[in-house]
């Protein structure tokens, strides 16, 4: 098969592979950018893999850089652009499960392609568009089909990761695990306990925000994959109810996360706990805190003004989209403009500071500046006082005379 009209991405990188050719290596586009372009999606970088070995692709370009040299990688800069040129390689004993002991350079692009996880991801693409297909890759993408390239065993056994993979790309594409690549996740399952725990995190994200999150989810149930994520071991349940909501599709990891530990029924608290084993960032962690608080919220009472000030509104919005998927999502228009009309959006926008009250009322610094300043903003947000400067510093006279009897 020929791609008639390659993406602009590989336009330049044609000159770079040309080049390699002309002094008579082979060279071509592999993995993730063939099958992006088969599939007319958007890529995000052109990966190129050569019969040259490292110190030969170097000698061919005025300059570069030695990526990851020991793997075979070297980034060749051209016109301001960077390309990861990489030798074609076999990987041998992988007594680790998730690294290579040795990694070996080879001339064949065969060896090369065997090597890789799926079939849809062992496709490699020649400088005229020609599409090299050894193990059906092509047929797969046809099929909508995640196939682990030859014996599924060996290729988890290589990287244990590649059942995340698997399962993330079952959602990313839509596309159905093949049986004995899905078995063989089932048998294999407990060696994604070797995989670094931020590996894990990346492909888990990739698999909530993907096209059909439900359909890696139930192969991530079913092989029993999730029980060797990070305190995922009782988490069947939350899967399961995952399952049978509507189909959906999720946009933002902070909304993913809320829902997950929403739908657990984990408390602040134990949500905290989750995020932290699964190294998530503090950034992720505090916004998560924030919106579970929101949906927590809104399981017993209507929200105040109050609780909207706290979250903030991309919080609301994170909230609303876990909310959507179960079923209970409002018009996202609707929930700015409600925080829109909030008086002030931040203490910053208080008419008064600290320094004010402690200037106006003649006291020393206290905490109690912080407890009045506390009142006041939450009677400002709720609309029992307007933000203006002169009401609301009366409103401290009046406090701390109540305060001093
Ligand atoms: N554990 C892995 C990771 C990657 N690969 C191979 O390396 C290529 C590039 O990997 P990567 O950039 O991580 O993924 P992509 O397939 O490009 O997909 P995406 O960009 O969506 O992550 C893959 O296509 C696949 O051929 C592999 O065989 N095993």
């Amino acid at each position: 098969m020929r791609i008639q009209k390659l993406p602009h991405q590989f336009q330049s990188a044609k000159v770079i592979l040309q080049r390699i050719q002309d002094a008579g290596f082979e060279a071509y586009f592999v993995g993730g950018c063939v099958r992006d372009t088969l599939l007319g999606v958007p890529l995000h970088d052109v990966d190129i893999a050569t019969s040259a070995y490292p110190q030969e692709v170097k000698q061919l370009f005025k300059k570069t850089i030695d990526t990851g040299i020991e793997h075979g990688t070297v980034t060749v800069m051209d016109h301001g652009r960077a390309y990861e040129i990489t030798t074609f390689r076999t990987e041998s004993a992988y007594q680790d499960f998730r690294r290579p002991d040795k990694v070996e350079f080879v001339r064949s692009l065969a060896e090369d392609l065997k090597r890789r996880d799926l079939t849809i991801n062992a496709l490699a693409m020649d400088v005229n568009g020609q599409v090299i297909d050894l193990f059906a890759g092509l047929a797969d993408l046809k099929n909508r089909v995640i196939r682990a390239v030859g014996d599924p065993h060996e290729r988890f056994h290589e990287d244990a990761l590649r059942m995340m993979r698997t399962v993330r790309f079952a959602s990313k594409l839509d596309f159905k695990v093949e049986d004995s690549t899905l078995a063989a996740i089932a048998e294999n399952a407990e060696l994604l306990q070797k995989i670094a725990v931020e590996r894990i995190y990346v492909e888990w994200t990739k698999l909530l925000l993907g096209k059909n999150p439900q359909r890696g989810l139930a192969a991530f149930f079913k092989t029993g994959l999730y029980q060797y994520c990070p305190l995922f071991f009782d988490k069947g349940k939350v899967l399961k109810q995952l399952l049978q909501f509507p189909a959906f599709t999720l946009q933002t990891e902070e909304g993913a996360w809320t829902l997950f530990c929403f739908l657990s029924g984990l408390s602040l608290r134990t949500a905290t706990k989750l995020l932290k084993a699964w190294k998530s960032s503090n950034e992720m962690l505090k916004t998560v805190q924030k919106t579970l608080r929101i949906l927590q919220i809104e399981q017993e009472k209507k929200l105040t003004s109050w609780d909207e000030y706290q979250a903030g509104l991309d919080c609301l919005l994170y909230a609303n989209e876990a909310a959507t998927v179960m079923g209970k999502g409002k018009n996202a228009a609707a929930i700015a403009q409600h925080y829109e009309r909030l008086p002030i959006k931040t203490r910053h926008e208080l008419a008064i500071n600290g320094g004010d009250l402690l200037h106006f009322l003649a006291i020393k610094p206290s905490p109690y500046i912080g407890q009045l300043l506390d009142q006041l903003e939450r009677a400002v947000v709720s609309g029992q006082l307007p933000n203006e400067r002169q009401v609301l510093l009366q409103a401290a006279v009046t406090a701390q005379q109540n305060h001093l009897e």
